[in-house]
């Protein structure tokens, strides 16, 4: 192990509850709060099975939300001194099913029809496929993605309540897919699971591969994933090293929930540790976010700040929301002047067109701004992108080898690729990542080049493993042709890296980050939680997510409300201030030392 992993566990060696996770030799739920350490234990936890528990051939299975969790996640693993492994899978729960489980089994049980070869339909023709269909009550596809994702029979006995116009044009649905031997990332995870439950045979493989599976984000990943889990648990040895946190579950609209979490946590067979100590925050943001949450957690301050003296304000616009930005201007010259360099400073909106309209107002006011999340998302082939700008940038932090090798496993989903093949691509790789160079200070003519020697476009189109990364693609070279000022590849190899400039999202979008100050507008009723959360269950997300937003601060969180809004007709209307805004004034007014 390296000097970086024995500071790392010589940190956590010091928190009985972190250690003790890093510990555990049985089935075990870490239950982790904001800035509770938890990526950090979960890392350590990987390294030490695989140095001292598990041995070659067998491996881990790690599975993650998102392929930029998964990115965060390997880039922490080979700080700490990971070294390539076979039988070591670190990805999503949908990279895991579709080269784990369907790949592998699929054509071995034709009963389940599997459509063969593997054909994963793209978002268009998803959205074409539905459209084409006149579901009664005509649902939306969000709405009913979420039915088919929960409309899972097995162990657990997590009752939700459905919405019945989706669940019937679910079942539809699902059948249609099946019908055009189609196959989707619900129907992926579905199909595994079933696989998994009733065949011994899948079991066995993966029990003798994976001894242990680790799972990061678990109130995230919903139904399917918690039936794997539990299935693995009741019929084969597998250990299970869960990591999540209830109080951060917001993807409702994917179908997540924090009860499955909860129900893992409470089986005889699974230990469970609570992680108490926040390292991130002082204890002034740490108490005002669990009193929105309306639930005691007892999270202590422990780190660097838990004495520091927080700012928790609240700031009241006679007009809308242009009034709003003109304030969260003025708090950003505030706090820049008070020394908070910008890229510590995040505004959290409710929607991307306020972070757009934002954005416009910072550019109009010279203000660096940095928006979070691109048009364009983090798949394979953008990361493969993202990877051969850095190794343009700096040949010795990406591997070259790995940039080769995944760009094998994208072509030869279309044609075999034999050795003599293999050493000629590499060639044309190096040729052309070596004379790109001469390009990098123009983004959308680096990507063309690319294109033009490696072939990407031609790579992906009518990909039936990808089908929407040439869509994807396309977006980041829209995004590379439009923006004002010229890109360069340092927006690849620096992207989720604000420099100096003031961070811009969702606040769906802020789970995971981390500001000294955070500034929240549009806090009114209706606006947060939305009009839409009429349902307790919804109100509760919103609750959850106001303390997601809350605990992302460690100095200083400015909330912003207006008293009149505009609707889109250009009516004002008076507007009440938003439950949170209310139970965090009274928080604040309950504070005697404030
Ligand atoms: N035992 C510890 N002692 C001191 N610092 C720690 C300890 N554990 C974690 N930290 C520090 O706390 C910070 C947050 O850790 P980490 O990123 O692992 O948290 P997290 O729980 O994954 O955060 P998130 O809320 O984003 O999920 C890091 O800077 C980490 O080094």
């Amino acid at each position: 192990m390296n000097a970086y992993f024995e500071k790392k566990l010589q940190e956590i060696s010091e928190d009985d509850m972190q250690f003790a996770a890093y510990k555990a030799v049985n089935n075990t739920v870490v239950i982790a709060g904001p800035g509770s350490g938890k990526t950090t234990v979960l890392t350590l936890k990987v390294m030490q099975l695989l140095a001292e528990m598990i041995y070659p051939p067998r491996g881990l299975a790690c599975l993650t939300y998102s392929t930029e969790a998964v990115r965060e996640f390997k880039s922490r693993l080979v700080k700490l001194g990971l070294e390539k492994r076979k039988n070591v899978f670190l990805g999503t729960v949908h990279s895991f099913c579709l080269s784990e489980i369907i790949t592998p089994f699929a054509a071995l049980y034709p009963q389940y029809k599997i459509p063969l070869p593997i054909r994963i339909i793209s978002e268009a023709e998803k959205n074409r496929l539905f459209n084409s269909q006149n579901y009664e009550g005509t649902p939306k596809l969000i709405d009913v993605d979420k039915e088919r994702t929960r409309n899972i029979k097995g162990i657990s006995r997590v009752a939700i309540e459905s919405y019945d116009i989706a669940l019937k044009a679910a079942i539809s649905f699902e059948e249609l897919l099946i019908q055009n031997e189609y196959l989707d990332f619900i129907s992926m995870v579905k199909k595994s699971v079933e696989l998994i439950k009733n065949e011994s045979y899948v079991r066995k493989a993966l029990e003798a591969k994976y001894p242990w599976i680790i799972v990061d984000e678990y109130q995230d990943l919903g139904k399917p994933l918690h039936e794997l889990i539990l299935t693995l648990l009741n019929l084969t040895r597998i250990k299970v090293f869960a990591v999540g946190d209830a109080d951060q579950s917001i993807y409702d609209f994917q179908g997540a929930a924090p009860d499955y979490l909860i129900e893992l946590s409470q089986r005889q067979d699974v230990s469970c540790i609570h992680l108490k100590n926040n390292y991130r925050s002082s204890q002034t943001i740490v108490d005002a976010s669990e009193y929105v949450l309306k639930s005691s957690r007892g999270y202590i301050a422990s780190g660097k700040l838990q004495d520091y003296h927080a700012k928790l304000e609240f700031i009241e616009c006679s007009k809308g929301m242009d009034e709003q930005y003109e304030r969260v201007i003025e708090q950003i010259s505030r706090f820049h002047t008070e020394g908070i360099p910008y890229h510590e400073i995040a505004v959290l909106v409710g929607n991307n067109k306020q972070v757009t309209e934002l954005a416009q107002e910072c550019s109009r006011q010279n203000i660096p701004a940095y928006i979070a999340r691109q048009t364009f998302r983090l798949t394979d082939l953008i990361i493969w992108i993202q990877n051969c700008a850095k190794w343009v940038s700096d040949k010795c932090s990406v591997s070259f080898d790995e940039i080769c090798s995944t760009w094998k496993s994208f072509i030869s989903q279309k044609r075999i690729i034999s050795e003599d093949d293999y050493f000629l691509l590499k060639r044309t790789i190096f040729q052309t990542l070596t004379a790109s160079k001469v390009y990098k200070d123009n983004l959308s003519e680096w990507l063309c080049y690319l294109d033009k020697k490696v072939g990407i476009v031609s790579a992906f189109t009518a990909s039936e493993r990808y089908p929407d990364e040439i869509d994807n693609y396309n977006k980041l070279l829209e995004t590379a042709r439009s923006h004002d000022t010229q890109l360069t590849i340092k927006f690849l190899t620096r992207l989720g890296i604000p420099e100096n400039q003031v961070v811009l999202t969702t606040r769906h979008s802020s789970k995971g980050l981390e500001f000294d100050v955070v500034i929240l507008p549009g806090m009114e009723k209706d606006s947060f939680p939305s009009y839409y959360d009429n349902t307790p269950r919804k109100l509760a997300e919103a609750r959850r997510l106001c303390f997601v937003s809350v605990s992302r601060a460690r100095k200083a969180c400015i909330l912003i409300r207006s008293k009149n809004l505009q609707n889109q007709y250009g009516r004002w209307f008076s507007k009440e201030p938003s439950p949170f805004w209310v139970a965090l004034q009274e928080f604040q007014d309950s504070r005697s030392d404030y």
